[in-house]
């Protein structure tokens, strides 16, 4: 991976913007909060955060975000602090970037460039790397006017690594050409998921997601809970580290209960809030695999202050690929650094763990057993010669043996509650 930023020492200025009226307000999280969001992601994109500014607005400037004097005054505290960047805590227009930079006499970013330039650096798979690209030059696209600052900027720095140093000259048609193109070479990683994904429920193993907030351990969780599998070995881990979008390439495992029923389990890109929407869907790919699980394990880092901020982003971007119903249970990680009780109590189950040590591993894995268990029951369907289609569609997802009679073709499985309901009028007998 060409990695120039790292040569350029970042110093960086965090700037934020309170919208005081709450029906102008765009920002679904507090101020404070975000702000320190946004400084971890500084931080993650390897930034040098020397302070930040926060202004009280009534709404939000159209020409540079903020007050016009509140940018003389950045341009000051940045002078002084010897910053050369500056980095908004929203998503700022062209035109605002633009008028900002001139003010200020320093590049400015906003949040998404730092969470697509953390992404960029993260990512390692040909289908992660191409949904980055296709992110980063959605954001760009309508924020290319003329060859001005912006073009300038490309070449390195945070913000700027992608495709922007492949192509100085690159023109808007330039950029719809390639976004074209990576599409199309993402439909086809897509359709190779789609087959390996019909094989994988065939094999009719219930699927567990891991989904939580970035850092939550969820990695961490994942290594823990495959190791039981007879087919382990270490080169099936996967990567954890102590910081921000560590995974974000989505992997698959196979990991055992005490009942010694398989099941498999996927490790996804953490969430972040106001996760730029452009990644979102970017990534809806491989977010998808969450839709398709049995079960969703929600990590939380119970030892983070803004565990319960955390939760409720991570909620939000459930919602937000449509996986808000699923059955889930609320694991409360890394309860070895929390010595006191949450006062925090979610509609589901939940339970108290520590990946790293193994503390209540065991409960974990009955309440993921009873989960998996009690959604599946076992049916005979009849389904008459002329509904193919409900034959091949089951065959998809689930391995049988078809007996035919003569009103159509009996089969026996266990079925998941959704294929119940979707099924139902099939159903002859239910088998206890
Ligand atoms: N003390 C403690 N640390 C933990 C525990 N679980 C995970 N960690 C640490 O938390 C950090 C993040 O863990 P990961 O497993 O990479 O977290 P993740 O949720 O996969 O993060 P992303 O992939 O970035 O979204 C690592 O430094 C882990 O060692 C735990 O139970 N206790
Ligand atoms: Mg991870």
């Amino acid at each position: 991976m060409e990695d120039n930023m790292n040569k350029l020492e970042e110093r960086m200025i965090l700037v934020g913007l309170n919208v005081t009226d709450y029906k102008k307000n765009t920002s679904s999280t507090k101020i404070e909060e975000s702000m320190i969001e946004l400084e971890e992601l500084a931080k993650a994109a390897g930034g040098n955060v020397l302070g930040s500014i926060i202004q009280n607005r009534d709404n939000y400037d159209v020409a540079y975000y903020l007050g016009k004097g509140k940018a003389e005054e950045i341009k000051e505290y940045a002078n002084n602090m010897q910053a050369n960047l500056i980095v908004f805590n929203e998503e700022l227009s062209g035109a605002q970037i633009r008028n900002l930079e001139e003010i200020i006499g320093l590049d400015v970013i906003d949040r998404t460039a730092l969470i697509l330039d953390i992404f960029a650096k993260r990512a390692l798979s040909r289908e992660g790397k191409l949904q980055v690209e296709l992110a980063q030059y959605k954001y760009r696209l309508p924020r290319l006017i003329g060859v001005g600052k912006e073009m300038s900027r490309l070449g390195g720095g945070i913000g700027t690594k992608g495709p922007g140093e492949k192509k100085l000259e690159t023109d808007k048609r330039h950029i719809r050409e390639r976004i074209y193109d990576i599409q199309r070479e993402l439909k086809e990683i897509k359709k190779n998921r789609e087959i390996q994904r019909s094989k994988r429920l065939k094999s009719n193993l219930p699927i567990v997601a891991l989904v939580g907030y970035t850092n939550s351990g969820k990695s961490t969780l994942l290594n823990k809970l495959i190791q039981s599998h007879k087919e382990y070995s270490s080169d099936k881990d996967v990567f954890v580290k102590d910081m921000l979008f560590a995974t974000l390439d989505v992997s698959l495992r196979k990991a055992i209960l005490p009942s010694n029923k398989e099941y498999l389990i996927t490790d996804t890109v953490g969430f972040v809030s106001d996760l730029p929407h452009y990644l979102v869907e970017a990534f809806k790919a491989t977010l998808e695999e969450v839709s398709y699980a049995d079960l969703l394990l929600h990590v939380v880092d119970s030892s983070n202050e803004h565990f319960n901020l955390q939760i409720d982003t991570t909620l939000g971007v459930l919602k937000e690929i449509g996986a808000a119903d699923k059955p889930m249970i609320y694991v409360f990680n890394k309860a070895d650094k929390v010595n006191y009780e949450l006062d925090y109590k979610p509609k589901d189950e939940y339970v108290f763990i520590s990946a790293k040590t193994g503390y209540n591993n065991e409960q974990l894995l009955q309440k993921i057993e009873s989960h998996i268990n009690s959604n599946l029951k076992k049916v005979k369907l009849l389904i008459p010669f002329s509904n193919g289609e409900v034959i091949n569609s089951l065959h998809k997802k689930y391995n049988f043996e078809e007996n035919y009679s003569e009103e159509g073709i009996l089969v026996q499985i266990d079925i998941t509650d959704e294929d119940y309901g979707r099924y139902n009028k099939y159903i002859v007998e239910e088998v206890l």
